[in-house]
């Protein structure tokens, strides 16, 4: 099972997740004014970051928007980093957050469980339940691929939908408990399932009730550095052991603008991810 590889790969490294939300924006001045066309600059850029982080995370997630939104360009750039990941020996999570009747979730899992956007786990929103999930399924099986599914968000209007309560719980939990079940047939060696779920660092409280109610689930924890999540719940949360990937995109991609503009950008990387992993308590 994939989840059973991520877990050592966060055993080795630590549990930071390095976040690819890259724009043309962050990039240092040198790369911005370079002769090459914007896909090469994102997929430079993205490279430089991943061949100086490797030995300091579990893992990259790449957020797809962020290249879509450049149009075939960016999704060129956005293929790439993901080849470089993989030749690279490193896991990858595309960030895509679909959700769709069964039919076309079915093209989406061939679109990037395989070809040329293939990542080894990506994210989804199960507001469809899970005939909007179960075309995945075969992948985890038969493909060594995982999903993290959307339990409890970090963004201010999660409480929106998510903090309803329902049968006398809110509905994040009720939610969270049916990605579990979904979850139970897809649980390798490491006691994780490759179905986990992603739940925002920005609501302590509520990632640890989820915690406390599933059994099987690895976390995907997004809200660290930009969002202002406070890591200090992550010592209650690893009580018994790692159970999750910490992720952090812009504090880390951006950490070359408090320092310079010059080639050193990917040292700032990854001195910032070694700042983030102490800071997160992880000790090997
Ligand atoms: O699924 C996600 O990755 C995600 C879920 C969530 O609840 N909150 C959240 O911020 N994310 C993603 O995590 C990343 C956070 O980026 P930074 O705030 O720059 O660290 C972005 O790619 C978001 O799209």
């Amino acid at each position: 099972m994939i989840i059973d590889r991520l877990c050592e790969e966060v055993k080795k490294y630590g549990p930071v997740c390095v976040g690819l939300d890259t724009k043309i924006e962050y990039l240092p001045e040198y790369l911005k004014d370079k002769d090459i066309s914007d896909s090469e600059k994102l997929f430079e850029f993205n490279r430089k970051i991943i061949d100086d982080t490797l030995d300091t995370c579990a893992c990259y997630k790449v957020q797809i928007a962020h290249y879509e939104s450049l149009g075939l360009e960016g999704l060129k750039a956005y293929s790439e980093t993901l080849k470089y990941i993989k030749e690279n020996n490193k896991l990858s999570i595309g960030d895509i957050k679909r959700g769709d009747i069964l039919s076309t979730a079915t093209m989406y899992a061939k679109a990037h469980f395989e070809g040329e956007f293939e990542a080894d786990f990506i994210t989804v929103n199960p507001y469809m339940g899970e005939d909007a999930i179960s075309p995945y399924y075969e992948y985890i099986k038969s493909k060594e691929k995982g999903l993290f599914v959307l339990m409890k968000t970090s963004n201010p209007s999660s409480s929106d939908f998510q903090d309803l309560e329902v049968k006398d719980e809110k509905l994040y939990m009720e939610v969270a408990k049916k990605i579990e079940s979904w979850g139970e047939e897809f649980v390798g060696q490491s006691g994780y399932s490759s179905i986990g779920g992603v739940v925002g660092l920005t609501g302590a409280g509520e990632l640890i009730n989820i915690k406390n109610e599933l059994k099987n689930s690895f976390f995907l924890i997004p809200g660290y550095g930009a969002q202002g999540g406070d890591p200090k719940v992550l010592k209650q949360l690893f009580k018994d052991g790692i159970c999750a990937v910490i992720n952090s995109s812009r504090k880390i991609i951006t950490a070359h603008k408090n320092v310079d503009e010059t080639e050193t950008f990917s040292l700032c990387a990854r001195k910032e991810t070694l700042r983030m992993r102490e800071d997160i308590g992880w000790e090997k």
